[in-house]
């Protein structure tokens, strides 16, 4: 967990209606609604054991609409850890996530220290895919990040998803700890090789 903070700040992004909110609250409160409420912005927190400590998880719901855009960076920069989320029935919601995971670069700078998960959501309407599993895992490749299809609706790998992201920032760490005893030449070949690529 990061340093000199109990919070743990989870950004959640993507395009309007692929189950942002969905997957948040089925998570924090194991609830789902079939109603479609956009959101601005909602936080929500949920303490959680990490080793022997208590720390709180903080979870950012952010909005679909792109009229934010000042918003979006201030969640990033805030950000520790990022959910990506598109709908395996919605192939223009895949790409509405490359600008927000530039942006992510952009800000964050050396991204493969950034736990971040690519959720393709909604994988119960398996009738009305347009997105395949495989080419969710080769997006996720090419952004050296991690990978999982969900459904809020049925509360498919939505405890799993929040729980593989703490896993990933557990590695992170224990890496950053490896990373330190590691010579300037080997980490600058590193940082180079984690540089980020937009299909
Ligand atoms: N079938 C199915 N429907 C879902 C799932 N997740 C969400 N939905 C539905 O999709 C619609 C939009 O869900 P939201 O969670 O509000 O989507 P959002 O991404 O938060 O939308 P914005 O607030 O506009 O950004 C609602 O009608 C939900 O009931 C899912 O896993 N499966």
């Amino acid at each position: 967990m990061p340093e000199q903070s109990n919070d743990y700040r989870v950004v959640v992004f993507g395009a309007g209606g692929v189950g942002k909110s969905s997957l948040v609250l089925r998570f924090v409160k194991g609830t789902f609604r079939e109603s479609y409420i956009p959101t601005i912005e909602d936080t929500y927190r949920q303490v959680i054991s990490c080793d022997k400590s208590i720390c709180t998880l903080q979870i950012t719901d952010t909005t679909g609409s792109h009229q934010f855009p000042a918003m979006q960076r201030l969640s990033i920069s805030k950000g520790h850890a990022f959910i990506l989320v598109y709908s395996i029935t919605s192939r223009q919601s895949l790409e509405e996530l490359k600008p927000i995971y530039e942006q992510i670069c952009q800000i964050k700078g050396d991204i493969e220290s950034i736990p971040i998960m690519l959720v393709g959501n909604k994988n119960d309407e398996n009738q009305n895919r347009e997105v395949e599993s495989s080419e969710g895992e080769a997006m996720a490749k090419k952004w050296k990040c991690a990978f999982m299809e969900t459904s809020a609706k049925t509360n498919h790998n939505v405890k799993e998803l929040f729980q593989e992201l703490l896993n990933l920032e557990k590695r992170r760490t224990v890496s950053l700890q490896i990373d330190g005893k590691k010579s300037k030449q080997q980490k600058r070949k590193e940082k180079l090789k984690g540089k980020c690529v937009v299909m």
